[in-house]
């Protein structure tokens, strides 16, 4: 079977998106694309799928009978109204993160998806699907360390650019590790607190870059974030977790050691297409795979929804200075029992 993806949103990782469909994907067709600036959408077409149509609204494109399922990688602002659209035509929706920019629209996900009753969201959380933290997972889950009392991260980018904001630095990228240690832990938070340490002149002050942020979990493990997105050295993600009987530390990507001129090094990637390259063709695969079978399995609205009420707490907190507690809804009995990653 081949399920007809229409792509909303072809910006960056966008056409990165459109071209794994089209060139590594297996059981996947680009009937139609959409973009705000339609040149883009066109540019991409003509690229990757020149068969698809460019539609001249999103909504064109979600009700369009080519299209049974929707991705949507467009500015983050628009994905909760994006998202509910998807729900209400019926479709099944891959949408990146974050699943909304805040934990209320993320509610009114959770609500749409569970009266449709039929779970269609997968959020684009992709680090479930990279080697190495799988291979953390998995230790996790086999005891290897005895409960885990405490965690250390790092998510570095070399460069922000000039739209980045001092909360984007929770919002669009911390997110990602409050939703790694929610998967790897298998518990959500309590209390988070950010610091500011001395900034690095390398980027604007109002930034406040780098960031230290300290998640709480509800069992009390204490985790260490450092965000720094003008490291300008790499796109460079570190983890390890600290067990009552021993540690485990996520694997640097295998990359060759080269020995030249009196000197050993290796490569550092410079973005998370590099960096993240196969863990994104995985998680499309798997959203492809679960609109054939009628099961999706990736990342869910629960997931989306736990990540964007911490990353609100997370900017209280930067906000106040203070520890900042997590207010989190009962989870729904409809995402009870998901076997999402
Ligand atoms: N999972 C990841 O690691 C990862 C990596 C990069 C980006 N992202 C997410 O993907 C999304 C896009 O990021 P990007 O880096 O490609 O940004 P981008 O700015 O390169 O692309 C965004 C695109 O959305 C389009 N757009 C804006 N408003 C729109 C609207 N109303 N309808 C349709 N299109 C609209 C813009 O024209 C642009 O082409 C963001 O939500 C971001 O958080 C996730
Ligand atoms: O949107 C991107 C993306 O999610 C990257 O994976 C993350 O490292 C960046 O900080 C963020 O801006």
């Amino acid at each position: 079977m081949t399920v007809r993806l229409g792509f909303i949103g072809t910006g960056d990782l966008g056409a990165d998106h459109v071209r794994r469909c089209a060139n590594i994907l297996s059981g996947a067709t680009v009937p139609a694309l959409y973009n705000r600036t339609q040149s883009k959408a066109q540019t991409v077409a003509e690229q990757f799928a020149s068969e698809a149509l460019v539609t001249a609204t999103p909504e064109e494109l979600i009700e369009s009978p080519e299209v049974e399922a929707i991705v949507i990688s467009s500015a983050s602002q628009t994905h909760e109204d994006l998202v509910l659209k998807a729900i209400e035509a019926g479709k099944y929706v891959f949408c990146e993160k974050p699943l909304a920019t805040t934990a209320d629209g993320c509610e009114r996900i959770l609500h749409a998806e569970s009266a449709a009753a039929k779970r269609l969201v997968q959020v684009g959380f992709m680090r479930p699907y990279d080697d190495g933290y799988q291979n953390l997972k998995s230790l996790l889950t086999d005891d290897a360390v005895g409960p885990v009392l405490m965690a250390h991260a790092a998510h570095r980018n070399p460069f922000s650019g000039p739209h980045y904001t001092r909360e984007m630095l929770i919002s669009e990228t911390l997110i990602h590790d409050i939703n790694t240690f929610h998967w790897l832990l298998g518990e959500s938070f309590r209390t988070v607190q950010v610091f500011y340490p001395r900034p690095t002149s390398r980027a604007d002050a109002a930034l406040r870059d780098p960031q230290l942020v300290l998640l709480e979990t509800s069992s009390g493990v204490l985790i260490t974030v450092e965000v720094f997105v003008n490291c300008q050295f790499g796109y460079d993600v570190q983890c390890a977790l600290i067990g009552e009987n021993g540690e485990l530390r996520l694997p640097e990507p295998a990359r060759a050691a080269l020995r030249k001129n009196g000197q050993t090094s290796v490569a550092i990637p410079m973005d998370c297409k590099e960096r993240f390259a196969t863990a994104y063709d995985r998680e499309l695969q798997a959203f492809v795979d679960g609109v054939a079978a009628g099961t999706l399995t990736g990342p869910d609205s629960w997931a989306g929804y736990v990540a964007s009420a911490t990353a609100d707490a997370c900017i209280r907190a930067q906000k106040s200075g203070q520890k900042e507690a997590v207010q989190l809804i009962t989870q729904p009995e409809f995402y009870r029992n998901d076997t999402a990653v």
